[in-house]
């Protein structure tokens, strides 16, 4: 199992959903994402440049979702996994795209998706 490095919880507000009304109303996803990441190279040099920065891929994430809307958690879940492998070099990610209260209150509804092959 590589090392990863995790955000957990991240909740944006996004327009999801394959209804119309849904076009038009922002609402919030959480994001939880799993990368595979050399940590003991960065613990090595203790320098962020060799680290995979959680913020600027926090950063990357909130753009994505926050800045366009999408009809299924599907695509935004893709569109999120791809940017990041590719903004940042990640060669394997988990992605967790979860739409809370979609069918009823209190539950949860996503995806997960797994990109990427472990080294
Ligand atoms: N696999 C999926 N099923 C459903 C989605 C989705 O994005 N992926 N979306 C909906 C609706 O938008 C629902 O969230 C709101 O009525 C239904 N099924």
């Amino acid at each position: 199992m590589p090392d990863i490095v995790f955000i957990r919880g991240l909740r944006l507000e996004t327009c999801i959903g394959i209804h119309a009304w849904e076009q038009q109303t922002r609402r919030p996803v959480i994001l939880d994402l799993e990368m595979a990441s050399d940590v003991a190279r960065a613990a090595a040099s203790d320098q962020i440049g060799d680290a995979l920065d959680y913020a600027a891929v926090t950063a990357c994430l909130t753009e994505i979702v926050t800045q366009n809307q999408h009809q299924l958690v599907e695509t935004l879940a893709e569109q999120c996994a791809a940017q990041v492998m590719r903004k940042f070099g990640v060669t394997w990610l988990r992605l967790r795209v979860n739409k809370p209260g979609a069918v009823g209150d209190g539950v949860d509804v996503g995806v997960v998706i797994e990109r990427g092959g472990l080294e």
